[in-house]
């Protein structure tokens, strides 16, 4: 982007004088009487148009159809905010609604060139005036912002150029913005229109990749496969494939399932929508919540085993109540959560892969489950959720990692004993992670491994006295 200074040179070299010529009328226009103003615009409107080379397009803060903001206002407005705030003289701060810190944006009536193939455009943001605006209209200002192009790009501007800057600011928002972590309302309260489907806080876990305890090529390769989902929408679109992919943790509790979904939306920078099975009223619910989910999010839901019915009923029973026993269990535990659940196995099926799954684009599906073999074969069968993740005990290099983040040691002369003991006994990463807390201010490295180095002990001597009996 050129400097606004530098612009205005240009423009003018352009041989725009009708805009100068605008600009001074502008300057008029502002201070002439009502009646005069809309007299005078239609005039300079049609004098403009006739000589005037140059197209203007608008993109208007509201819709005209409904009253809703204009996505396409807001892309535009981060696309020209990280270029503006470098370039322009006159610049405003906001603090944006869902966003993590101040949003820097060109003031009304500034004006910022850019380039694009060798093609220069000029954006001008601009205020857009009330037709009750002698009224005591009291309601927010509406913006716009104006791009201004030859005729003779009309193309590729209209093709490519904004569709590179609404992509370009929806980036730049998404990176921006605070993610939220969703969940969705047991039907009584939807119905009795004291809320809407999901609701959400914002979503701030510190979990990642390079905290998780895990082997690091296995670690390695979950990472890559995200990476490469994320990047992959031409692909998907091209194998007319929905946007999509699942993943099924499984493993012993305490083993970093959860951990590792606050890592994957930490990574992918997604939203979690943490689905309640359980709370959901039937079939018809479960397609609705789906629909009102937003594309780059997760869906997750946790201990699978335990919402749905995990006999192996489906080939019996297809659309059995998927809230069997240890469901109804967990049900009991939480008042507020429906009981009469009647999703059923087959709805979720077709929640994960059906028609109506396509609808909003990038997404990922987690399931987790502390018991996969009681899963029932349709939900674990190939195809059905891409990957299959085992999360297992602690192994040394996972240990390694855990000693690294609670203690800052990368080695350590306990660590040979502990790799020996861990050969041993199963500890899980949150025991070892438990362990290797400093209780006290006074507890060092050393004195946490030693604590390790018991809790191991006790777990080998039971061992070992369980092998004799
Ligand atoms: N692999 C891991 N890496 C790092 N920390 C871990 C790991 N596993 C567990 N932890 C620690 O233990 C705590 C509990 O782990 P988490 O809730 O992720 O386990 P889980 O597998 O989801 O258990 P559950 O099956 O009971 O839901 C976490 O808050 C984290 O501090
Ligand atoms: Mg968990």
């Amino acid at each position: 982007m050129a400097a606004p200074g530098t612009m205005t040179r240009l423009w003018i070299t352009f041989g725009s004088p009708i805009n100068n010529f605008l600009h001074v009328w502008t300057i008029i226009y502002q201070y002439a009487p009502v009646k005069l103003r809309s007299y005078l615009k239609s005039y300079i409107h049609r004098l403009v148009d006739h000589f005037n080379p140059y197209v203007q397009l608008s993109i208007h803060e509201f819709t005209e159809s409904h009253l809703g903001r204009n996505e396409a206002y807001r892309f535009v407005k981060a696309y020209l905010s990280a270029n503006s705030s470098k370039n322009s003289k006159k610049l405003k701060a906001e603090v944006g609604i869902n966003s993590k810190g101040l949003v820097i944006s060109m003031d009304e009536h500034e004006r910022v060139s850019d380039t694009f193939n060798g093609v220069q455009v000029l954006w001008l943001s601009c205020k857009v005036e009330s037709p009750l605006s002698n009224s005591h209209y009291s309601g927010p200002e509406k913006r716009c912002y104006t791009l201004e192009f030859h005729k003779k790009n009309r193309e590729m501007i209209t093709e490519s150029y904004l569709e590179h800057v609404f992509n370009t600011g929806e980036n730049i928002n998404r990176q921006n913005r605070e993610r939220r972590l969703y969940t969705n309302n047991s039907s009584t309260k939807q119905y009795s229109g004291l809320g809407k489907q999901w609701s959400s806080i914002v979503f701030k876990h510190p979990a990642t990749f390079e905290t998780l305890a895990m082997e690091p090529d296995k670690k390695q390769e979950i990472v890559e496969d995200l990476l490469t989902f994320s990047r992959s929408k031409d692909y998907y679109a091209r194998i007319g494939k929905a946007f999509k992919r699942g993943y099924l943790l499984y493993g012993p509790p305490g083993t970093g399932k959860s951990t590792m979904i606050a890592a994957m939306a930490n990574l992918l920078n997604y939203d979690i929508y943490d689905l309640e099975l359980t709370a959901v009223k039937d079939n018809t619910e479960l397609k609705m919540l789906l629909i009102d989910t937003l594309s780059k999010s997760i869906i997750v839901i946790e201990d699978i085993d335990c919402a749905l019915d995990l006999t192996h009923q489906r080939n019996k029973n297809e659309d059995k109540p998927l809230n069997s026993d240890k469901g109804k269990r967990k049900a009991d535990k939480e008042p507020n959560v429906e009981r009469d659940s009647k999703v059923t196995l087959s709805g979720l099926l077709n929640f994960i892969d059906g028609l109506w799954s396509a609808s909003g684009g990038e997404r990922i599906i987690v399931f987790t489950t502390n018991y996969v073999d009681k899963l029932d074969s349709a939900l674990t069968r190939c195809g059905r959720m891409d990957r299959h993740i085992e999360m297992s005990y602690c192994s040394f290099e996972g240990f390694k990692v855990l000693a690294k983040s609670y203690l800052e040691v990368d080695a350590h002369p306990k660590f040979d004993f502990i790799q020996q003991l861990m050969a041993e006994v199963n500890i899980t990463p949150a025991d070892v992670a438990e362990n290797l807390m400093p209780k006290t201010a006074t507890e060092n490295a050393d004195v946490c491994l030693s604590n390790l180095i018991r809790v191991l002990e006790v777990k080998s001597r039971g061992h070992k006295e369980e092998g004799t009996r």
